[in-house]
């Protein structure tokens, strides 16, 4: 069951469990224990300050933890201050906060307790958006966020035996009262799973079809890997794809490709509207056919120019502008961290016009100027104190972080 917690990811660093408190996540935290003994691991509570009683929540799990001698942290989460679809901006937060803790604490990877029925709940959500094999194909195993490794090493185990294995081990867990909540899709499609039964479809039939569905997925992603290794150049923070070739390619190809472009350029973990993608694709395309003016378009955050056969995808600098500044060393922008020592109180930002003023060569780089603009660069109050892409002599380095450094992963990640 826990193949993929081997030596090989922990390297003799400790492993995390995100721990929510409930049956499958404790369930998690036991196995664990039984196999690689408390010492080795860590365990961690995001506190979404949501309800009622989340506070006394986290108390508990921390004190199940200290039980079997396994140290564990409360993260907090002001969840009241979100706007947007909640269930989503606190998931978005639970990762951030756990990546965070485990890049702090030396961790190696992340284990996250999703279970098979977890996986078939998934495919009827995605079933009932009328999904094609990206949103059919299951949960990943294994995905990169933030720079920290997370890992679903339960996806084969069901939510009735892990409840079972602690019943029989007389361990206690909480129940979450949204696991009842019927205004949730993730509980309608649970409710629906069971009213199944009759018809011989369970989460163990709807596993066997996930398996097939994600190789088919697979062979698509080889296909894709192998055109993007041709026709794809990431320049530094920029991708440059070949429009003729680009055109050529089906519809789901086109989507796929630039889905993951903008993903990949913005740093935001979901891909643009599809309809919105394709149309600004086939105007750039049929422009550049035309032999038109080069087309520009913004999109998820982005710019989208097509000039000389080449199309351009960039971060657009208003949306760089907007993103907060955060501190030196951390992600800013969904991706970017700038390496190196820096002095207390430095913040990374976008360059800007202001900070592009202070790199005269910026010319000799060969990036166009909005690229630069919305390039990271590191200050302290109004000092440059380095800009990697615009001026790179200065000393400190930008790199991308996590899974974003290398395109081919974003493209394939899903
Ligand atoms: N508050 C929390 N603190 C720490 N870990 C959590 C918390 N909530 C969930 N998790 C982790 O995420 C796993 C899945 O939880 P759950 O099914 O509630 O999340 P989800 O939002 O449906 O999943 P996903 O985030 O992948 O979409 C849990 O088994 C646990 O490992």
């Amino acid at each position: 069951m826990f193949g993929r917690f081997d030596a090989e990811h922990a390297a003799g660093r400790p492993i995390g469990i995100a721990l929510s408190g409930g049956g499958d996540s404790t369930a998690l935290l036991h196995l664990a224990a039984e196999r690689y003994g408390a010492e080795a691991l860590r365990a961690a509570t995001l506190d979404h300050g949501l309800r009622q009683g989340s506070a006394q929540e986290a108390r508990l799990a921390a004190a199940r933890c200290a039980r079997i001698g396994i140290a564990h942290e409360t993260l907090f989460w002001n969840g009241r201050a979100a706007t947007g679809n909640l269930q989503d901006a606190a998931r978005r937060a639970r990762y951030t906060a756990l990546a965070r803790w485990a890049r702090g604490a030396g961790i190696a990877l992340v284990a996250l307790g999703h279970t098979r029925d977890d996986n078939a709940e998934t495919l009827l959500m995605g079933l009932s958006r009328g999904a094609g094999l990206d949103g059919l194909s299951g949960m990943r195993r294994d995905f990169t966020r933030d720079g920290c490794l997370f890992l679903r090493p339960l996806l084969d185990c069901s939510r009735a035996g892990l409840r079972a294995f602690l019943v029989e081990r007389g361990l206690g867990w909480s129940e979450d009262p949204g696991n009842t909540d019927t205004r949730f899709d993730r509980i309608k499609a649970r409710r629906a799973l069971e009213a199944m039964a009759p018809l011989g479809i369970d989460a163990a039939t709807l596993a066997r079809s996930i398996a097939n569905l994600r190789g088919s997925r697979l062979a698509i992603d080889e296909r894709i890997a192998a055109w993007s290794r041709d026709h794809v150049i990431a320049d530094r923070g920029d991708l440059l794809i070949d429009a003729p070739a680009l055109g050529r390619l089906p519809d789901d190809l086109v989507r796929r490709l630039l889905g993951a472009g903008l993903r990949w350029i913005s740093g935001r973990d979901y891909p643009p509207r599809a309809a919105a993608l394709l149309d600004a694709a086939g105007a750039l395309l049929a422009a550049e056919n035309r032999e038109a003016p080069p087309g520009r378009r913004s999109l998820h955050g982005c710019l989208l120019q097509v000039a000389r056969g080449r199309l351009r995808l960039s971060r657009e600098p208003a949306a760089a502008l907007r993103a907060p500044a955060r501190p030196a060393g951390t992600v800013w922008d969904g991706r970017w961290i700038i390496e190196g020592a820096a002095p207390a109180g430095a913040m990374t930002r976008a360059l800007g016009e202001a900070g592009l003023a202070d790199c005269p060569a910026w010319r000799e780089t060969g990036l166009p100027r909005g690229s630069l603009l919305a390039s990271p660069s590191l200050w302290q109050g109004d000092r440059l104190l380095a800009a990697p892409l615009a001026r790179p002599d200065s000393q400190r380095r930008a790199v991308m972080a996590g899974n974003r450094d290398d395109f081919t992963a974003t493209l394939l990640s899903h």
